[in-house]
This record gives C-alpha cells, sequence and structure tokens, in this order.
C-alpha cells in the first residue's frame, strides 16, 4: 500500500466539473467527462484529483449551494458514475478528493425547506441561524455578505437568516450537534465509497460568536477583514469540528487506501493563523493563497515563503503551494499585468499575455520546486488566460448580480476546457455547440491536442517538470536553503543536489556552470537565463 503520507508532497490537480468535459453534448461538463479524461490526467504525472462540488444544487454559486449531500447532481450523472470514477482513478494510481460545503447548504436544502415552514423557535430552525431583527426594521447585525450586500435576509414572517455568502446560502448552525452528527455522516458516507479525502470550502467560518455582535465600520461601511476577533471568521469552535473531523479520518487508517485526508481553504492571513487549523491532530493540509495573492517579485515572494513556511513546518506541516483556482484571475493574465488590481475582477485591464505566458512557465517550476504540495487548476498546465470579456448575459457567478452589475465575479476562470479542433466547443463536449460559457475562437492554439504535439509547449513543461519531480530524490517535501550572493530579482534556493533559480530581475543572469534539468525558457547565448524564466539545476 502506498505511503499514509503521500499528501505531504502531492500535486493535486483541481478539476470544476461544469468545466472540465462534456460526455453528453449538453454543454456542461460530467462525471463521464473526467472519467474519458483520467488517462490524460495520468499521463501528465499528477497524484491526485480534487473535483469541485458535484452535489445536487441549483448552481445558483456554481455548485457551493448544495441542496443533497449525499448524491451527484443529475446534470453531472449519477452516483454509479462517480463510483466508477473513482475506481477508475485508483486503477490509474491516481487518489481523488471531493469539496466538502460545511457552513452553508443551499435555500433548497430539504431541512431549510423544513425550516423556514416550521416557525420561530422550532428546533427545525436552530439548524441554521435564524433570528428576529433589531428596532426600526434592522437586521440582527450589520454583518456584510461575501459577494455583497448584508448577511441576513428577512423572510415572510419577520425573522432573519444568515448567510455569509449568497442569500441562496444559508449558514448552518454549528452549536446544533444534528448539524454535527450530520456531517460526521456525511464524511463517513463518501470515505465509505472509497473517496481519499475532502477540500473543506471555507474552512475557517462554521462557528460564529454566540453573542452576534456587529463588526467594526471601515470607511463607514462594516469592515470584511478577517480580523483576529472576527465573529463568523476564525472562530475558536472551528478548531473543535476539524478535530472531530481528524478522528474520523484516522478511523480509515486499516483499510486498503489508509487514512483518509482533508485539505483546507481558508483565506487567513498571516501564516500564524492558518497554522492553527494544520496541528498534528487537525486537518492535514491549508491552501498557502499568499503566493497566490503575491506579486511578481524576487523579494516579496522569499518573504511570503519564507513565512509560509516557517510556521508551518514549526507545527510539522508541509506546505500547500497554489497559483490559480475557480475563485481568482487565471495566474496567466495576473502575471501580465500590474499584480495588485489584478486579482480583484477590476473590469478589463492592459493585459500583455505573453509577458503572463513566460512568467506562468516560470512560476510553474517554482511551484513544483518548492517544498510540500502543490495544487493546480484545470488549464494552468494549458496556459489558459482569463477570458474578461464574457457577454453580460452569460455572466453565471452570484457577485454580477449581488454588485449590482459593477463587479463581472468569476466566470472568466471558468470557461470549458479547449481540449482538441480548431473551433469552439474545441472538442469539450460532441458537437458544435458553444459550452455553457464560450470560449474564445482564439483558443485552436492552446487545446491540449496541439500542446500535446507540441514539445515547447506549456503542457509538456508541465508533463516534464513532474515527471522530474517524481523521480527526484531532492523534490517533494522537505527543506529549501536559500543561496546567498544572489543577484537582486532573483530567487536561488537549494534543496540536497538540486537548485531552482528564478529570474523575476529586468536582465537576464549567467547560468552557474551546473548541469541544466528543465528550463523554463530556452537559454540565451552565453548561457544566460532570460527574464521571468526558471532554471532546475542538479549540483
Ligand atoms: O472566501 C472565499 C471562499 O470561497 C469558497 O466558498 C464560496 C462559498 O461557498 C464559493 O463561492 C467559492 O467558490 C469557494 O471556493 C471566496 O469567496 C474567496 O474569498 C474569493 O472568491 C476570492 O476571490
Ligand atoms: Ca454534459
Amino acid at each position: 500500500r502506498p505511503a499514509d503520507d503521500w499528501w505531504r508532497s502531492a500535486v493535486v490537480y483541481q478539476v470544476y466539473p461544469r468545466s472540465f468535459a462534456d460526455a453528453n453534448g449538453d454543454g456542461t461538463g460530467d462525471v463521464n467527462g473526467i472519467r474519458a479524461r483520467l488517462p490524460y490526467l495520468a499521463d501528465l504525472g499528477i497524484d491526485a484529483i480534487w473535483i469541485s462540488p458535484w452535489y445536487p444544487s441549483p448552481l445558483l454559486d456554481g455548485g457551493y449551494d448544495v441542496s443533497d449531500y449525499r448524491d451527484i447532481n443529475p446534470e453531472f450523472g449519477t452516483l454509479a458514475d462517480a463510483d466508477a470514477l473513482i475506481a477508475e482513478a485508483h486503477a490509474l494510481g491516481l487518489r481523488i478528493l471531493i469539496d466538502l460545503v460545511p457552513n452553508h447548504c443551499s435555500w433548497e436544502h430539504p431541512w431549510f425547506k423544513a425550516a423556514l415552514a416550521a416557525g420561530k423557535g422550532s428546533p427545525e430552525r436552530d439548524l441554521f441561524w435564524f433570528r428576529d431583527g433589531k428596532e426600526g426594521g434592522l437586521p440582527p447585525t450589520n454583518w456584510p455578505a461575501a459577494f455583497g450586500g448584508g448577511a441576513w435576509q428577512q423572510i415572510d414572517d419577520g425573522q432573519w437568516y444568515l448567510h455569509l455568502f449568497d442569500i441562496s446560502q444559508p449558514d448552518w448552525n454549528w452549536d446544533n450537534p444534528a448539524v454535527i452528527e450530520e456531517f460526521d455522516a456525511i464524511l463517513r458516507f463518501w470515505f465509505d465509497r472509497g473517496i481519499d479525502g475532502f477540500r473543506i470550502d471555507v474552512a475557517d467560518s462554521m462557528a460564529k460568536d454566540p453573542a452576534l455582535p456587529d463588526v467594526p465600520l471601515h470607511n463607514g461601511e462594516p469592515t470584511r477583514e478577517k480580523y483576529v476577533g472576527n465573529p463568523f471568521y476564525d472562530q475558536p469552535g472551528v478548531h473543535t469540528i476539524h478535530q472531530r473531523w481528524r478522528a474520523i479520518a484516522d478511523e480509515y487508517a486499516d483499510t486498503p487506501q489508509g487514512p483518509r485526508v482533508f485539505v483546507a481553504e481558508a483565506w487567513l492571513s498571516p501564516a500564524e493563523r492558518l497554522a492553527q487549523y494544520v496541528r498534528s491532530n487537525e486537518l492535514h493540509s491549508a491552501f498557502n493563497f499568499d503566493v497566490l495573492q503575491c506579486a511578481w517579485d524576487a523579494k516579496e515572494l522569499r518573504q511570503v515563503i519564507d513565512h509560509t513556511t516557517e510556521n508551518l513546518w514549526a507545527v510539522g506541516a508541509p506546505a500547500t503551494w497554489v497559483l490559480s483556482n475557480h475563485d481568482t484571475i487565471r495566474h496567466r493574465t495576473r502575471y501580465g499585468r500590474d499584480q495588485r488590481d489584478a486579482l480583484e475582477g477590476a473590469g478589463v485591464v492592459p493585459t500583455d499575455l505573453e509577458l503572463g505566458r513566460r512568467r506562468a512557465r516560470a512560476a510553474a517550476l517554482l511551484e513544483l520546486a518548492l517544498p510540500g504540495g502543490a495544487y493546480v487548476y484545470q488549464g494552468d498546465e494549458l496556459a489558459l488566460p482569463e477570458v474578461e470579456d464574457l457577454p453580460e448575459d452569460v455572466l453565471d457567478d452570484p457577485t454580477w448580480e449581488r454588485s449590482g452589475h459593477t463587479v463581472r465575479g468569476r466566470d472568466g476562470c471558468r470557461v470549458p476546457i479547449p481540449w482538441s479542433g480548431s473551433e469552439p466547443p474545441f472538442g469539450f463536449g460532441p458537437g458544435t455547440d458553444q459550452p455553457w460559457l464560450p470560449q474564445p475562437a482564439d483558443w485552436s492554439a492552446l487545446t491540449a491536442e496541439t500542446q500535446a504535439n507540441d514539445p515547447g509547449s506549456h503542457l509538456n513543461l508541465y508533463k516534464a517538470a513532474l515527471r522530474i519531480r517524481r523521480s527526484h530524490p531532492a523534490l517533494g517535501e522537505g527543506r529549501l536553503t536559500w543561496d546567498d550572493e544572489t543577484p537582486a530579482g532573483v530567487l536561488s534556493f537549494t534543496r540536497d543536489s538540486f537548485r531552482c533559480l528564478v529570474n523575476l530581475s529586468d536582465a537576464p543572469i549567467p547560468l552557474p556552470p551546473h548541469q541544466q534539468i528543465l528550463l523554463s525558457s530556452e537559454p540565451l547565448t552565453g548561457n544566460h537565463l532570460p527574464v521571468d524564466a526558471t532554471a532546475w539545476l542538479q549540483l
């Protein structure tokens, strides 16, 4: 049986099911589409797949609004399809992580519907946060919702219910034992079906301060900062829940697959706070979004990498690196322009996609050389850019609606994958119709098929890097040592007999006389590493 600590250095590929592959040609990705592409993922060289929510849902927040935690969305397939996917993936040596959405459910969840019908003070309502409002028709608190507006929604009988995200996503009351037991059962339901682990959605928000204090104002508006003491983020109670889940995951230690694992999504800084979630009796790992939010700058990146690893290693946890996901502007686009406003979806900003492509190649080799686990979002390996000019009538992300059509939201990083062919839907599905989000016509140069046949492609760079990472003893989990006398604007670290050199300066740098393992860009005459390029060297 493979080692139980596989997760400490695994490369995990994120599949966004709606946009990965469409087997039945209805323009929406599905489970059988993922099954058909398992050989592609195995050949890519990853260790595991994380599948974003595939549960029954009205899809008002891309599936992060779950109406049944023990089934598959009929638009995506059936439980039988899921079982087949799990078995086929395991046969290829690929592990499967799925998404757990514990903070909230969909307003179509039967328990929420029962709560609405049951009335004030009922046990059904105590599964959620129903409260009477304040004098003058004010909500119970001034808490803001993540997608815009307030976090409380009033219903006919005058009570309000809490929704930190969309109004269609009522928050569960985690002080209620019935909620705790329900999620214990949900974990066991999927672990018993062979799932290797869960990515935990908003892992820092399930516990709320029962006093329901208002949050301070910032520029006259309720702050959205996750300040220490925030009444609905990073409350001490979340750790009790995570310790309980860890114990359940460890119950599976004697099964063929071994103990199961958890990776936390918690946009929490600094790393000291995040480290509390991955102590040995809690979750296994947590995404380190600090690098994702960091500018393309050597000094800043080094500081973030040091701060992250210091705090995580201090509690015995590995770092977990990620460059993009289904909530952020794709990093090829972010790296193609000034970083700061790149993340906030501030509409179309001038972008140099060639610069972005070079930096994305360099960043891929940096991410895969750093000690710990690494996540690859579908399309990262194809250097897909953000699609920022989607027609307004196809925008699906609740942010667009909730922001009063001022913030476009996250659809631009969720456009279906171009697999083959010269025009949409580029083999995403059979047929000729555009998928649920239209693909740009010029993506013919980015298809997996085109890139597979081009030795210098982004795809083949990922394949080479993952092949080397799998076989090179110095890579994966471990430590790193920064090399001294490194010119300004250059990152250089050593791991045993391996050195990683990243040129973020504005001039080529001489490549040291070591054997070159892999370069993200062709070396320049006189053996120089170009600007915005990374070199892997054998010492
Ligand atoms: O905090 C979250 C949580 O995201 C998770 O939870 C959200 C609610 O379930 C869901 O919308 C997201 O897709 C899921 O990943 C995000 O809103 C994030 O801050 C933001 O998008 C960064 O740009
Ligand atoms: Ca489909």
